[in-house]
Protein backbone atom coordinates (compact mmCIF):
# COMPACT_ATOMS: atom_id res chain seq x y z
CA UNK A 1 0.00 0.00 0.00
CA UNK A 2 3.17 2.37 0.01
CA UNK A 3 2.42 5.52 -1.17
CA UNK A 4 -1.22 4.76 -1.99
CA UNK A 5 -3.09 7.21 0.42
CA UNK A 6 -6.33 8.11 -1.69
CA UNK A 7 -9.78 6.72 -0.43
CA UNK A 8 -12.77 6.59 -2.61
CA UNK A 9 -16.14 7.43 -0.78
CA UNK A 10 -19.24 5.88 -1.95
CA UNK A 11 -22.64 6.98 -0.82
CA UNK A 12 -25.00 4.98 -2.52
CA UNK A 13 -28.74 5.85 -2.15
CA UNK A 14 -31.79 4.95 -3.65
CA UNK A 15 -31.68 6.66 -6.73
CA UNK A 16 -28.30 8.30 -6.06
CA UNK A 17 -24.79 8.21 -5.75
CA UNK A 18 -23.06 10.67 -3.55
CA UNK A 19 -18.69 10.56 -4.04
CA UNK A 20 -15.88 11.92 -2.89
CA UNK A 21 -12.23 11.26 -3.77
CA UNK A 22 -9.47 12.70 -0.87
CA UNK A 23 -6.24 11.91 -0.47
CA UNK A 24 -5.88 10.73 3.71
CA UNK A 25 -2.09 12.28 3.48
CA UNK A 26 -3.28 16.02 3.72
CA UNK A 27 -6.94 15.05 3.67
CA UNK A 28 -7.26 16.91 0.22
CA UNK A 29 -10.55 16.61 -1.64
CA UNK A 30 -9.48 15.59 -5.34
CA UNK A 31 -12.90 15.31 -6.80
CA UNK A 32 -16.55 15.43 -5.57
CA UNK A 33 -20.32 14.64 -7.24
CA UNK A 34 -23.33 13.23 -7.10
CA UNK A 35 -25.62 11.45 -9.60
CA UNK A 36 -29.08 11.53 -9.25
CA UNK A 37 -32.29 10.21 -10.36
CA UNK A 38 -31.21 7.00 -10.93
CA UNK A 39 -33.67 4.78 -12.88
CA UNK A 40 -35.29 8.04 -14.18
CA UNK A 41 -35.75 8.56 -17.60
CA UNK A 42 -33.10 11.37 -17.07
CA UNK A 43 -30.77 11.25 -14.67
CA UNK A 44 -27.75 13.92 -14.17
CA UNK A 45 -24.03 13.52 -13.05
CA UNK A 46 -22.72 16.75 -11.28
CA UNK A 47 -18.60 16.58 -11.06
CA UNK A 48 -16.30 18.77 -9.41
CA UNK A 49 -12.90 18.31 -9.81
CA UNK A 50 -10.99 20.51 -7.11
CA UNK A 51 -9.73 23.84 -8.67
CA UNK A 52 -11.06 22.92 -11.97
CA UNK A 53 -14.61 24.05 -13.34
CA UNK A 54 -17.95 21.69 -12.41
CA UNK A 55 -19.04 19.55 -14.98
CA UNK A 56 -22.56 18.61 -15.31
CA UNK A 57 -24.53 16.59 -17.91
CA UNK A 58 -28.06 14.92 -18.10
CA UNK A 59 -28.58 11.77 -18.87
CA UNK A 60 -30.74 8.08 -18.33
CA UNK A 61 -29.15 6.23 -15.68
CA UNK A 62 -30.93 2.47 -16.01
CA UNK A 63 -29.65 1.40 -12.68
CA UNK A 64 -26.53 1.95 -9.99
CA UNK A 65 -24.20 0.23 -12.18
CA UNK A 66 -24.48 2.54 -15.06
CA UNK A 67 -24.34 5.26 -12.27
CA UNK A 68 -20.93 4.19 -10.87
CA UNK A 69 -19.70 3.34 -14.32
CA UNK A 70 -20.32 7.68 -15.27
CA UNK A 71 -18.50 8.06 -12.11
CA UNK A 72 -15.29 5.66 -12.94
CA UNK A 73 -15.24 7.71 -16.23
CA UNK A 74 -15.34 11.65 -14.53
CA UNK A 75 -12.60 10.34 -12.27
CA UNK A 76 -10.70 8.88 -15.41
CA UNK A 77 -11.11 12.42 -17.07
CA UNK A 78 -9.03 14.06 -14.22
CA UNK A 79 -6.56 11.36 -14.13
CA UNK A 80 -7.85 10.31 -10.81
CA UNK A 81 -9.05 6.73 -12.69
CA UNK A 82 -10.13 3.67 -10.50
CA UNK A 83 -6.88 2.38 -11.78
CA UNK A 84 -4.60 4.27 -9.88
CA UNK A 85 -2.00 3.25 -7.82
CA UNK A 86 -2.60 5.59 -5.64
CA UNK A 87 -5.81 4.27 -4.53
CA UNK A 88 -5.77 2.78 -1.10
CA UNK A 89 -9.49 1.68 -0.72
CA UNK A 90 -12.71 2.03 -1.32
CA UNK A 91 -15.17 3.23 1.52
CA UNK A 92 -19.03 2.70 1.54
CA UNK A 93 -22.25 3.42 3.35
CA UNK A 94 -23.63 0.79 4.49
CA UNK A 95 -27.20 1.87 6.00
CA UNK A 96 -28.42 -1.60 8.31
CA UNK A 97 -25.38 -3.26 10.00
CA UNK A 98 -27.94 -5.19 12.48
CA UNK A 99 -25.94 -7.30 15.23
CA UNK A 100 -23.68 -8.03 13.70
CA UNK A 101 -21.49 -4.97 12.31
CA UNK A 102 -21.05 -2.22 14.86
CA UNK A 103 -17.61 -0.92 13.55
CA UNK A 104 -15.88 -0.11 9.63
CA UNK A 105 -15.74 -3.72 8.21
CA UNK A 106 -13.55 -5.17 5.76
CA UNK A 107 -15.52 -6.15 2.44
CA UNK A 108 -16.14 -9.68 1.93
CA UNK A 109 -18.24 -11.80 0.17
CA UNK A 110 -19.79 -12.96 3.23
CA UNK A 111 -20.09 -9.15 4.50
CA UNK A 112 -22.29 -8.66 1.11
CA UNK A 113 -24.33 -11.91 2.07
CA UNK A 114 -25.15 -10.49 5.27
CA UNK A 115 -25.69 -6.80 4.13
CA UNK A 116 -28.36 -8.87 1.95
CA UNK A 117 -30.20 -10.66 4.55
CA UNK A 118 -30.63 -7.24 6.49
CA UNK A 119 -32.22 -5.73 3.16
CA UNK A 120 -35.97 -5.74 5.00
CA UNK A 121 -34.51 -3.85 7.64
CA UNK A 122 -33.28 -1.23 4.97
CA UNK A 123 -35.70 -1.68 1.88
CA UNK A 124 -34.79 1.81 0.32
CA UNK A 125 -30.86 1.85 1.43
CA UNK A 126 -29.35 -1.22 1.73
CA UNK A 127 -29.78 -2.92 -1.78
CA UNK A 128 -28.18 0.05 -3.38
CA UNK A 129 -25.24 0.27 -0.77
CA UNK A 130 -24.29 -3.52 -2.19
CA UNK A 131 -25.17 -2.54 -5.76
CA UNK A 132 -22.14 -0.01 -5.20
CA UNK A 133 -20.36 -2.34 -2.98
CA UNK A 134 -20.47 -5.23 -5.82
CA UNK A 135 -19.79 -3.04 -9.18
CA UNK A 136 -16.65 -1.26 -7.13
CA UNK A 137 -15.51 -4.69 -6.95
CA UNK A 138 -15.71 -5.74 -9.81
CA UNK A 139 -13.97 -2.68 -11.00
CA UNK A 140 -11.00 -3.06 -8.51
CA UNK A 141 -11.01 -6.61 -7.54
CA UNK A 142 -7.55 -6.12 -6.02
CA UNK A 143 -8.71 -3.00 -3.63
CA UNK A 144 -9.12 -2.97 0.14
CA UNK A 145 -13.30 -2.54 0.38
CA UNK A 146 -14.41 -1.51 3.43
CA UNK A 147 -18.01 -0.70 4.71
CA UNK A 148 -18.81 2.07 7.41
CA UNK A 149 -22.33 1.47 8.81
CA UNK A 150 -24.68 3.95 9.76
CA UNK A 151 -26.00 1.74 12.73
CA UNK A 152 -22.50 1.77 14.03
CA UNK A 153 -22.06 5.06 16.43
CA UNK A 154 -25.96 3.98 17.40
CA UNK A 155 -24.38 0.78 18.66
CA UNK A 156 -23.42 1.60 22.20
CA UNK A 157 -26.71 3.16 23.21
CA UNK A 158 -27.70 1.83 26.64
CA UNK A 159 -30.43 -1.37 26.58
CA UNK A 160 -32.79 0.86 27.88
CA UNK A 161 -32.79 3.03 24.96
CA UNK A 162 -32.56 0.34 22.42
CA UNK A 163 -34.68 -2.39 23.47
CA UNK A 164 -38.71 -1.75 22.48
CA UNK A 165 -41.32 -2.91 25.79
CA UNK A 166 -42.37 -5.60 24.03
CA UNK A 167 -42.24 -9.18 24.88
CA UNK A 168 -38.83 -10.36 25.29
CA UNK A 169 -38.30 -13.73 23.76
CA UNK A 170 -40.11 -12.46 20.56
CA UNK A 171 -37.82 -9.49 20.27
CA UNK A 172 -34.51 -11.33 21.04
CA UNK A 173 -35.69 -13.98 18.43
CA UNK A 174 -36.05 -11.71 15.43
CA UNK A 175 -33.64 -9.08 16.55
CA UNK A 176 -36.33 -6.58 17.36
CA UNK A 177 -34.44 -3.41 18.71
CA UNK A 178 -33.56 0.36 18.17
CA UNK A 179 -30.21 0.11 15.80
CA UNK A 180 -30.60 3.92 14.81
CA UNK A 181 -29.32 5.34 11.24
CA UNK A 182 -27.24 8.37 9.85
CA UNK A 183 -24.91 7.58 12.38
CA UNK A 184 -21.76 8.49 10.71
CA UNK A 185 -23.26 12.01 10.64
CA UNK A 186 -24.05 12.33 14.22
CA UNK A 187 -20.56 10.82 15.20
CA UNK A 188 -18.86 13.42 12.90
CA UNK A 189 -21.24 16.60 13.56
CA UNK A 190 -21.30 15.96 17.48
CA UNK A 191 -17.39 15.81 17.01
CA UNK A 192 -17.35 19.05 14.93
CA UNK A 193 -19.78 20.89 17.38
CA UNK A 194 -17.15 20.16 20.18
CA UNK A 195 -14.53 21.31 17.88
CA UNK A 196 -16.86 24.71 17.54
CA UNK A 197 -17.46 25.60 21.42
CA UNK A 198 -13.76 24.87 21.71
CA UNK A 199 -14.09 22.01 23.84
CA UNK A 200 -13.00 18.27 23.79
CA UNK A 201 -15.85 15.54 22.45
CA UNK A 202 -16.13 13.76 26.16
CA UNK A 203 -16.89 17.05 27.73
CA UNK A 204 -19.65 18.51 26.11
CA UNK A 205 -23.93 17.04 25.72
CA UNK A 206 -25.17 17.53 22.33
CA UNK A 207 -28.65 17.66 20.69
CA UNK A 208 -27.65 16.00 17.53
CA UNK A 209 -30.79 16.72 14.64
CA UNK A 210 -29.82 15.39 10.88
CA UNK A 211 -32.54 16.99 8.89
CA UNK A 212 -32.33 15.86 5.38
CA UNK A 213 -34.59 13.62 3.19
CA UNK A 214 -34.84 11.01 5.87
CA UNK A 215 -34.19 12.64 9.62
CA UNK A 216 -33.40 12.18 12.93
CA UNK A 217 -32.13 13.34 15.94
CA UNK A 218 -29.49 12.05 18.73
CA UNK A 219 -28.70 12.83 21.96
CA UNK A 220 -24.94 12.51 22.07
CA UNK A 221 -23.05 12.70 25.72
CA UNK A 222 -19.39 12.96 25.99
CA UNK A 223 -19.38 11.65 22.62
CA UNK A 224 -21.09 8.79 22.60
CA UNK A 225 -24.70 8.13 21.45
CA UNK A 226 -27.41 8.07 24.20
CA UNK A 227 -30.93 8.03 22.10
CA UNK A 228 -31.63 8.34 18.48
CA UNK A 229 -35.31 8.79 16.99
CA UNK A 230 -35.00 5.85 14.69
CA UNK A 231 -35.42 2.47 15.58
CA UNK A 232 -35.58 -1.02 13.99
CA UNK A 233 -35.70 0.68 10.68
CA UNK A 234 -35.35 4.30 9.14
CA UNK A 235 -38.89 4.97 9.50
CA UNK A 236 -39.28 5.99 13.46
CA UNK A 237 -38.75 9.06 14.75
CA UNK A 238 -38.97 12.53 13.28
CA UNK A 239 -41.55 13.22 10.16
CA UNK A 240 -39.20 13.29 6.90
CA UNK A 241 -39.75 13.65 3.44
CA UNK A 242 -41.80 11.05 2.24
CA UNK A 243 -41.36 8.85 5.82
CA UNK A 244 -44.18 9.51 8.19
CA UNK A 245 -42.09 8.75 11.70
CA UNK A 246 -43.53 7.98 14.89
CA UNK A 247 -47.51 6.78 14.86
CA UNK A 248 -49.79 4.47 16.91
CA UNK A 249 -48.43 0.64 15.96
CA UNK A 250 -52.34 0.00 15.70
CA UNK A 251 -52.30 2.30 12.54
CA UNK A 252 -50.64 -0.88 10.63
CA UNK A 253 -52.86 -3.39 11.83
CA UNK A 254 -56.03 -0.63 11.61
CA UNK A 255 -54.98 -0.06 7.63
CA UNK A 256 -54.66 -4.20 7.41
CA UNK A 257 -58.03 -5.40 8.90
CA UNK A 258 -60.16 -2.50 8.18
CA UNK A 259 -58.24 -0.55 5.54
CA UNK A 260 -57.95 -4.11 3.46
CA UNK A 261 -54.34 -3.30 2.76
CA UNK A 262 -51.57 -5.28 2.10
CA UNK A 263 -48.45 -5.53 4.31
CA UNK A 264 -46.70 -4.52 1.69
CA UNK A 265 -48.97 -1.60 0.45
CA UNK A 266 -48.61 -0.16 4.27
CA UNK A 267 -44.87 -0.44 4.19
CA UNK A 268 -44.66 1.59 0.21
CA UNK A 269 -47.65 3.87 2.13
CA UNK A 270 -44.97 4.72 5.43
CA UNK A 271 -41.84 4.98 2.92
CA UNK A 272 -42.63 5.99 0.35
CA UNK A 273 -45.83 7.72 0.32
CA UNK A 274 -46.05 9.38 3.83
CA UNK A 275 -44.23 12.59 5.81
CA UNK A 276 -44.30 15.84 3.98
CA UNK A 277 -45.02 14.19 0.55
CA UNK A 278 -48.10 12.13 2.00
CA UNK A 279 -49.54 15.60 4.00
CA UNK A 280 -48.99 18.23 1.39
CA UNK A 281 -48.10 16.59 -2.16
CA UNK A 282 -44.21 18.14 -1.74
CA UNK A 283 -41.35 16.45 0.28
CA UNK A 284 -38.53 19.00 -0.86
CA UNK A 285 -38.74 22.21 2.12
CA UNK A 286 -37.84 24.50 -0.40
CA UNK A 287 -40.80 23.97 -2.30
CA UNK A 288 -42.92 24.00 0.90
CA UNK A 289 -41.52 26.89 2.01
CA UNK A 290 -42.58 28.89 -1.27
CA UNK A 291 -46.03 27.45 -1.00
CA UNK A 292 -46.39 28.67 2.63
CA UNK A 293 -45.49 32.16 1.23
CA UNK A 294 -48.36 31.65 -0.91
CA UNK A 295 -50.66 31.27 1.86
CA UNK A 296 -51.15 27.48 1.31
CA UNK A 297 -52.88 25.41 3.61
CA UNK A 298 -52.05 22.18 3.34
CA UNK A 299 -47.48 23.25 3.39
CA UNK A 300 -48.58 24.82 6.48
CA UNK A 301 -49.83 22.31 8.09
CA UNK A 302 -47.42 19.46 7.00
CA UNK A 303 -44.57 22.00 8.39
CA UNK A 304 -46.29 22.77 11.51
CA UNK A 305 -46.62 18.89 12.16
CA UNK A 306 -43.01 18.43 11.29
CA UNK A 307 -41.81 20.98 13.68
CA UNK A 308 -44.17 19.69 16.37
CA UNK A 309 -42.26 16.73 16.42
CA UNK A 310 -39.11 17.80 15.87
CA UNK A 311 -39.71 20.02 19.30
CA UNK A 312 -41.17 16.89 21.30
CA UNK A 313 -37.66 15.24 20.49
CA UNK A 314 -35.55 18.21 21.03
CA UNK A 315 -37.63 18.45 25.15
CA UNK A 316 -36.92 14.62 25.47
CA UNK A 317 -33.71 14.57 24.49
CA UNK A 318 -33.24 17.73 27.10
CA UNK A 319 -34.78 15.36 29.38
CA UNK A 320 -32.57 12.66 28.56
CA UNK A 321 -28.96 14.37 28.69
CA UNK A 322 -30.09 16.39 31.98
CA UNK A 323 -27.51 19.40 30.17
CA UNK A 324 -27.23 20.24 27.40
CA UNK A 325 -24.23 21.88 25.24
CA UNK A 326 -25.57 22.78 21.99
CA UNK A 327 -28.41 21.96 19.57
CA UNK A 328 -27.05 21.59 16.53
CA UNK A 329 -28.99 21.31 13.07
CA UNK A 330 -27.46 19.52 10.13
CA UNK A 331 -28.46 18.01 6.39
CA UNK A 332 -30.77 19.27 3.50
CA UNK A 333 -32.85 21.10 5.51
CA UNK A 334 -30.81 21.37 9.39
CA UNK A 335 -28.04 23.55 7.33
CA UNK A 336 -30.49 25.67 4.91
CA UNK A 337 -34.10 26.71 6.35
CA UNK A 338 -33.92 29.20 9.15
CA UNK A 339 -37.80 28.85 9.16
CA UNK A 340 -37.16 25.23 10.51
CA UNK A 341 -34.59 25.84 12.86
CA UNK A 342 -36.54 28.93 14.49
CA UNK A 343 -39.47 27.54 14.78
CA UNK A 344 -38.05 24.46 16.06
CA UNK A 345 -36.13 26.31 18.88
CA UNK A 346 -38.45 29.68 19.53
CA UNK A 347 -40.24 29.70 23.24
CA UNK A 348 -37.64 27.88 24.70
CA UNK A 349 -35.75 30.80 26.20
CA UNK A 350 -37.01 28.72 29.74
CA UNK A 351 -34.83 26.23 28.58
CA UNK A 352 -31.55 28.41 28.46
CA UNK A 353 -32.13 27.92 24.42
CA UNK A 354 -32.44 31.58 22.50
CA UNK A 355 -31.91 31.90 18.46
CA UNK A 356 -30.39 34.81 17.25
CA UNK A 357 -32.70 35.85 14.34
CA UNK A 358 -29.87 37.74 12.35
CA UNK A 359 -27.58 34.52 12.88
CA UNK A 360 -30.05 32.13 11.95
CA UNK A 361 -31.16 33.92 9.03
CA UNK A 362 -27.24 33.79 7.71
CA UNK A 363 -26.34 31.52 4.44
CA UNK A 364 -22.85 29.96 4.94
CA UNK A 365 -21.20 26.54 4.68
CA UNK A 366 -19.68 26.44 7.39
CA UNK A 367 -20.00 25.53 11.38
CA UNK A 368 -21.22 28.51 13.12
CA UNK A 369 -23.45 29.38 16.47
CA UNK A 370 -26.48 30.86 15.80
CA UNK A 371 -27.65 31.78 19.17
CA UNK A 372 -27.58 34.74 21.19
CA UNK A 373 -24.31 35.22 23.25
CA UNK A 374 -26.44 35.08 26.19
CA UNK A 375 -28.04 31.72 25.05
CA UNK A 376 -27.21 29.42 27.79
CA UNK A 377 -27.27 26.62 25.46
CA UNK A 378 -25.67 27.22 21.95
CA UNK A 379 -27.05 26.65 18.89
CA UNK A 380 -25.25 25.65 16.03
CA UNK A 381 -25.32 24.72 12.14
CA UNK A 382 -22.33 22.29 11.73
CA UNK A 383 -22.85 21.02 7.78
CA UNK A 384 -22.26 17.11 7.80
CA UNK A 385 -19.60 15.38 6.01
CA UNK A 386 -20.55 11.53 5.57
CA UNK A 387 -18.03 10.89 3.31
CA UNK A 388 -15.05 12.33 4.59
CA UNK A 389 -16.24 10.35 8.27
CA UNK A 390 -16.38 7.29 5.29
CA UNK A 391 -13.32 8.12 3.93
CA UNK A 392 -11.02 8.35 7.43
CA UNK A 393 -12.69 4.91 9.23
CA UNK A 394 -12.04 3.24 5.91
CA UNK A 395 -8.08 4.62 5.98
CA UNK A 396 -8.19 3.22 9.16
CA UNK A 397 -9.24 -0.06 8.42
CA UNK A 398 -7.14 -0.66 5.64
CA UNK A 399 -3.91 0.30 7.57
CA UNK A 400 -4.35 -1.62 10.23
CA UNK A 401 -5.31 -4.96 8.18
CA UNK A 402 -1.94 -4.05 6.19
CA UNK A 403 0.06 -3.44 9.74
CA UNK A 404 -0.92 -6.60 11.02
CA UNK A 405 -0.43 -8.55 7.63
CA UNK A 406 3.55 -6.71 7.86
CA UNK A 407 5.84 -10.03 8.78
N1 LIG B 1 -32.13 25.77 0.62
C1 LIG B 1 -32.89 24.84 1.17
N2 LIG B 1 -33.91 25.19 1.97
C2 LIG B 1 -34.69 24.27 2.55
N3 LIG B 1 -34.54 22.94 2.38
C3 LIG B 1 -33.54 22.53 1.61
C4 LIG B 1 -32.66 23.44 0.96
N4 LIG B 1 -31.76 22.73 0.26
C5 LIG B 1 -32.08 21.43 0.45
N5 LIG B 1 -33.13 21.30 1.27
C6 LIG B 1 -33.79 20.08 1.72
O1 LIG B 1 -32.82 19.08 1.92
C7 LIG B 1 -33.32 17.83 1.42
C8 LIG B 1 -32.16 16.93 1.04
O2 LIG B 1 -31.29 16.80 2.13
P1 LIG B 1 -30.02 15.84 2.07
O3 LIG B 1 -29.36 15.91 3.38
O4 LIG B 1 -29.21 16.14 0.87
O5 LIG B 1 -30.78 14.48 1.92
P2 LIG B 1 -30.34 13.01 1.61
O6 LIG B 1 -28.86 12.90 1.91
O7 LIG B 1 -31.19 12.22 2.54
O8 LIG B 1 -30.67 12.78 0.17
C9 LIG B 1 -34.22 18.23 0.26
O9 LIG B 1 -35.22 17.29 0.04
C10 LIG B 1 -34.80 19.53 0.75
O10 LIG B 1 -35.99 19.29 1.47
C1 LIG C 1 -30.97 6.07 6.91
C2 LIG C 1 -31.56 7.18 6.11
O1 LIG C 1 -32.67 7.58 6.35
O2 LIG C 1 -30.76 7.71 5.15
P1 LIG C 1 -31.15 8.87 4.11
O3 LIG C 1 -31.42 10.09 4.90
O4 LIG C 1 -29.93 8.97 3.24
O5 LIG C 1 -32.38 8.40 3.38
MG1 LIG D 1 -28.27 11.88 3.64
Amino acid sequence: MSGATRVLVLNSGSSSVKYQLIDMADGARLASGLVERIGERQGRIKHEPTGHPQRERYEAFPDHTAALGAVADELAEDGLGLDSPRLAAIGHRAVHGGTRFTEPTLVTDEVVEQLRELIPLAPLHNPANITGIEVARKLRPDLPQVAVFDTAFHAGMPEYAARYAIDKATADAHQVRRYGFHGTSHQYVSRRTAQLLGASPEAVNVIVLHLGNGASASAVAGGRCVDTSMGLTPLEGLVMGTRSGDLDPAVVLHLHRVGGMSVDEIDALLNRRSGMLGLCGDNDMREIGRRMDEGDHDARLAFDIYVHRLRKYIGAYYAVLGRVDAVVFTAGVGENDPAVREAALTGMDSLGIEVDPVRNAVRGGSPRLISTDSSRVKVAVVPTDEELEIAQQTFAVVRRSSASEQP
